[in-house]
């Protein structure tokens, strides 16, 4: 009894052997979704029936803000459907009564029928036409109302503070969320369908109460096996798909890698392609004898609910046999009544499949309602003071952050000044806090302790859109944009419309000319991979492209900004980093300020300011010569560096290996 009517649970799935050898034990992914294991666990019927008309009123609203017309005619038509249904159940009993009761003749009586058929034929039309109409209007609310989430979901998450972004619960929820427009989409057709079941049974019962009394608990008693079986096979798929998502999510990662490309090569050379190729077997062998466990589990449990249907069934026209005999009940009657109860039973069976359905797309509408509450708050604010076209320059003032997971601070106390018109260089040891001090640089991160000031007011009072306008960026990791050459480096500053001569300054400018020629359509030529007939380029060209992007961006805005560029050489030859150097110093003039971060020492020397960050804090500041003459940290950085390229440099000979090879 308990293995069919007992709470569904399952017993944690074993961890193979591929995957104790390749990930240490059970892969916990760090996915927000499966934050509803809880939630969906708790799948009863009336866990969903008291979640339910919050969380539906929520994907209504939606439509209703969509195309109310939409909404508004799909509503009367699956009214009107179910009256055509009881309609239709009222003009069988007519034909019934004229049939099985009427006097006369045989002719006179099947002339009798014929308003009752013809009433019966009219309502089928009606009723066809309504569902044509209601299919046609849900076909219209669908897709806006997935949309129209789409749209809310991608702009909240765009529009967010960049802390949010590095905030792994936040980051939970934005991976959860995007489930949330396809939900809300399926819920529509699911909340058409259950309002369909609703109405047609409510008819149903309301025509079968009218026949006998008795007869509407007999409904249910039929219908109420089967819904419960649907229940208990859904409880039963999600336990076991919240128990197994781990394992079969790894199989997929471990599938995906034997098709990647960056994976390819070792792949191949280190015969990893093979080794993790018996992994995958032997993980999805695991995950195939689930499903057939689930199967005949399934076969069985719909086996029980149809006996007990049968039963019901049995028992109803056992009822009905009675009442015909004690001549309570017409034999038209009863004609009426079984049509009645078989198409009530699959009314209510239907329904229940749809709220079970509605119950599991409302937790990922619900994610996203609260994910979009979350980012509202989080969002970066607008408004604020402008700011002024000449600032003079941008300063620190004992600038404190830590990121939200960290115990240390990225950046502690930090103090500087960039006045327009000089190149600054930040050096320092990895982790140090150089890309973090650039971030709060851009306004990208607010400090949380101490001011940025962009001349004289606070960052955090002006106008962030202003400030993210006067900033440019060249990081390490730049946006490679799956578009034309020319695109990705008018995306520099899209609002402003280029033709490809308006681009050519910068191209040259970051010494990107050959590279352009190389490309089969030039500027057009597109650059993504994932598209036929595109090309892909060195990592070095990539780079060439970034600080072309800059150069436009800086060369449309004549206001006083900053130009940021991390590591902006790390995969140029050394004539093109020699070149780029160039350039980017070149690019500091009387209303720009710019801002070096690199590890190559050569970079920095001819930099006006230098700054030396260890662990978050200043701990040296001056030029290349007084830093080389005081000896400290840089000193060391800069004679590291340039000791690799002495001629009397030691080079390591190869030793034993530490791990001998096999016999
Ligand atoms: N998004 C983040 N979330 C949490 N911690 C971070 C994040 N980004 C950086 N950190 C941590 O903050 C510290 C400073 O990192 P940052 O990237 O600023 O150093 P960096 O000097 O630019 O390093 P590198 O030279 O390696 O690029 C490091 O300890 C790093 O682990």
């Amino acid at each position: 009894m308990k293995r069919f009517f007992g709470r569904v649970t399952m017993a944690e799935p074993k961890v193979s052997e591929a995957e104790q050898d390749l990930f240490g034990g059970r892969l916990l992914y760090d996915m927000g979704w499966s934050n509803h294991e809880h939630a969906r666990l708790d799948l009863t019927m009336s866990s969903a029936l008291r979640t339910m008309p919050k969380l539906v009123g929520a994907t209504l609203r939606i439509a209703w803000t969509a195309d109310r017309r939409a909404l508004v005619a799909v509503a009367i038509s699956e009214i009107g459907q179910g009256i055509a249904g009881a309609v239709s159940l009222l003009a069988i009993n007519a034909v019934m009564h004229a049939l099985l009761r009427g006097a006369g003749t045989a002719t006179q009586r099947v002339h009798a029928l014929v308003p009752g058929l013809l009433a019966a034929a009219g309502v089928a039309v009606v009723n066809s036409a309504l569902a044509g109409w209601s299919t046609s209007r849900a076909g219209r609310l669908e897709p806006l109302v997935e949309r129209i989430a789409t749209t809310q979901y991608l702009a909240a998450a765009a529009s967010v503070e960049l802390e949010a972004i590095d905030d792994p619960d936040f980051r939970r929820l934005i991976d959860v969320a995007q489930y949330g427009p396809g939900s809300a989409r399926r819920m529509i057709s699911a909340c058409v369908a259950a309002l369909n079941g609703l109405i047609k049974l409510i008819t149903t019962a309301g025509v079968l109460t009218v026949l006998h009394p008795v007869l509407l608990p007999m409904l249910i008693l039929i219908a109420a096996p089967r819904g419960w079986g649907a229940m208990r096979v859904a409880q039963e798929r999600y336990v076991s798909m919240m128990s197994w998502i781990e394992h079969v999510r790894a199989s997929r990662l471990i599938g995906n890698l034997l098709t990647d490309r960056t994976a390819a090569q070792e792949v191949r050379v280190h015969a990893a392609g093979p080794f993790l190729l018996g992994r995958y077997e032997a993980m999805a062998e695991s995950a195939e004898a689930e499903q057939e466990r689930l199967a005949s589990s399934k076969a069985l449990t719909e086996c029980v609910a149809a006996a007990l249907s049968g039963v019901a069934m049995a028992v109803t026209y056992g009822t009905m046999f009675w009442l015909i005999t004690s001549g309570h009940m017409s034999l038209a009657m009863a004609g009426t009544a079984v049509i009645a109860v078989r198409s009530g039973s699959a009314s209510l069976g239907g329904l229940v499949m749809n709220v079970n359905q509605l119950h599991e797309e409302s937790l990922y509408v619900r994610d996203h309602g609260r994910f979009l509450a979350q980012a509202a708050h989080r969002a970066i604010p607008q408004g604020g003071a402008a700011v002024p076209e000449r600032i003079k320059e941008v300063s620190f003032d004992q600038v404190t952050y830590r990121y939200p997971d960290r115990d240390d601070a990225a950046l502690d106390h930090v103090t500087f000044t960039l006045p327009m018109g000089s190149v600054t260089a930040v050096v320092g040891e990895n982790g140090s806090g150089k890309s973090t001090l650039m971030k709060l640089l851009a306004g990208l991160l607010l400090p949380q302790q101490g001011t940025v000031h962009w001349g004289g007011t606070a960052v955090t009072d002006l106008d962030r859109t202003q400030v993210f306008e006067r900033v440019s960026l060249l990081t390490q990791d730049f946006q490679r944009w799956p578009v034309t050459a020319g695109m990705n480096i008018r995306i520099g500053r899209p609002a402003r419309s280029a033709s490809s001569r308006d681009l050519e300054l910068s191209v040259d400018y970051a010494g990107a000319r050959p590279v352009i020629a190389k490309l089969p359509a030039g500027l057009n030529s597109l650059l993504a991979r994932m598209f036929r007939g595109a090309i892909e380029l060195s990592g070095g060209e990539w780079q060439k492209l970034g600080l072309a992007r800059t150069h436009w961006r800086h060369s449309t805005s004549g206001a006083d900004g900053v130009l940021i560029v991390d590591e902006p050489t790390s995969a140029l030859d050394p004539q093109a980093e020699i070149e780029a150097f160039q350039r980017i110093r070149r690019l500091a003039a009387p209303h720009r300020a710019v801002v070096l971060v690199t590890h190559r020492m050569s970079g920095v020397r001819h930099a006006d300011h230098i700054y030396v960050l260890h662990q978050g804090r200043l701990t040296e500041h001056d030029t290349h010569d007084e830093l080389i003459a005081a000896g400290g940290r840089y000193a060391a950085m800069f004679d590291a560096q340039a000791a690799q390229y002495a001629p009397t440099g030691g080079i390591p000979h190869p030793t034993t290996p530490a791990v001998a090879d096999p016999a």
